[in-house]
Order: structure tokens, then sequence, then C-alpha cells
């Protein structure tokens, strides 16, 4: 696979198929909402979008990153969102880094949100939709996030069918600054089991596929029949059809 990684701010227009990273946490916390039985995951484009929405959809889960906030639901924590029934639910997700690298390609024809939870996933569907060539959006401190790059490059060589280990990328992950960031408490809205709970290797079997609808960037899991992982989506969910 010819893979190109590149930060937010590199882009320079919408590549074909971008892989939009963000372990820590917007895309592991978003494969929970999923997991959590969430129908779709609304990405938005600012605080007060995201408000906008909750006012017009009060059934919504309004999302953001940081500590707590009137008008919020919930913080982009994947340890906090787990005890949390997101049956059928709208999510709407605001964070600084992953909801913003996927609007940044929000033209391409293939956009995929991605992180350790749902790498296998990822890199089948890539494979599956005949993909021999993607830009990685590594979405945290301006394209040198090492977790990002290292599940990027993990999630590439998957792709092209390359055996690997993912141990070393795993390892660089939990050596990162955002992994100290959190364990050291740093940033805000965490729970104890957040780093853990973002190097879970292919903890769900599904890929997540941002899409334009109705003049929103909505994200949705696309399941990949043939993986086995800890948890499986059991309501037929499929991924939206192919657009390019
Ligand atoms: O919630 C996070 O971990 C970060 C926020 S920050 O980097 O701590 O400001 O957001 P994300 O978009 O998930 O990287
Ligand atoms: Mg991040």
């Amino acid at each position: 696979m010819d893979a190109r990684f590149l930060g937010i701010g590199e882009l320079g227009g919408s590549p074909a198929v971008a892989v939009v990273v963000d372990v820590m946490r917007a895309f592991t916390v978003a494969a929970w909402a999923f997991g959590q039985g969430a129908e779709k995951v609304v990405l938005a484009e600012s605080l007060d979008e995201a408000l906008a929405l909750k006012a017009r959809h009060p059934d919504w889960v309004a999302l953001k990153d940081g500590p707590p906030a009137v008008g919020f639901d919930a913080v982009n924590s994947p340890g906090l969102l787990r005890s949390v029934d997101l049956g059928g639910r709208t999510v709407v997700q605001k964070t600084t880094a992953g909801t913003v690298g996927a609007l940044a390609v929000k033209e391409a024809s293939l956009v995929l949100c991605a992180s350790f939870v749902v790498a296998e996933a990822t890199a089948q569907l890539l494979r599956a939709r005949g993909c021999d060539s993607a830009t990685f959006v590594v979405t945290g401190e301006g394209g040198r996030a090492e977790e990002d790059l290292a599940c990027g490059q993990y999630i590439a060589r998957r792709a092209a069918g390359v055996r690997t280990d993912a141990a070393e990328f795993l390892r660089r992950a939990a050596e990162s600054r955002a992994a100290a960031e959190l364990a050291e408490g740093v940033r805000q809205g965490v729970h104890p089991e957040d780093v853990a709970l973002c190097l879970e290797l292919d903890r769900f079997p599904f890929a997540m596929v941002a899409a334009p609808e109705d003049s929103l960037l909505v994200l949705r899991p696309c399941a990949v029949p043939s993986l086995v992982t800890g948890q499986q989506l059991t309501d037929g969910r499929t991924c939206p059809p192919r657009t390019e």
C-alpha cells in the first residue's frame, strides 16, 4: 500500500482515501459509542454547532473533550462512556483533534476514522475496497502524535497484508505524550482506565465510515463479518454503500 502520513495542517486538499487516526481518544470513544449501541456519531464542526444540534434534537447525546460542561451529556472518555447505554441513540461529538481531522477530509470518497480498537477491521475494509493508496491523518500534535502515527503505520501494514506483531506499535502508543498526559491528570474528563482502553487491539469487529448526510458528517460502524473480537454488533448494522 502507498501510505502517506500527514498532520491536519499538512493535507493541502482532500485525498481520495483518508484514514483519520485518533487513538487518544476521539476514535476509541466513537467505537465505544457504537459498542454501547449508538446508531451514529455526528462529527460537529464546533462546540456551538454541537449545542445547536442538541437543542434541535434533545434526545441526542452531546459529547465533548475536556471537563464536563453545561449543555453536554458526556465527555471524551472510553472509560466513562462504557457504562452508558446508548442503544439507538445519536451521539454528537466535538473534540480538539479527531473530529477536526475527519472534517478536514470530508470531501474524500472514503473516510475511515480509526484507532487501535478497530485496527484490523479498518485494514480489512481498506483491502476489501481495493485501496492501494491511502492518506493517514495523524490528528494529534500537529501530525507528530506518536500514538496516532504508530496506529496508522500498523493499519497500513495490515491493509497491505503484511503479517505484523502489534506489540511494538502498542508500546510506542503507551509511551506517547498523550498517554502520559492522560495518566498524569494533565487532560480532563478522564477515567483511570482510559489509556488501557485506548490500547486494546481489535476490541471491536467494525470499521467506522464517515460520510455526508444532510449537510452533516456522520460516522457509522461498518461490520467486518469475518472478524471475531471482544464485542460484536448485534443488530445487523452494515456498511453504507460504496460511493467512489
Ligand atoms: O480528549 C482528548 O484526549 C483530546 C483532547 S486534548 O488533546 O486533551 O485537548 O481530544 P482528541 O480529539 O480526542 O485527541
Ligand atoms: Mg488524540
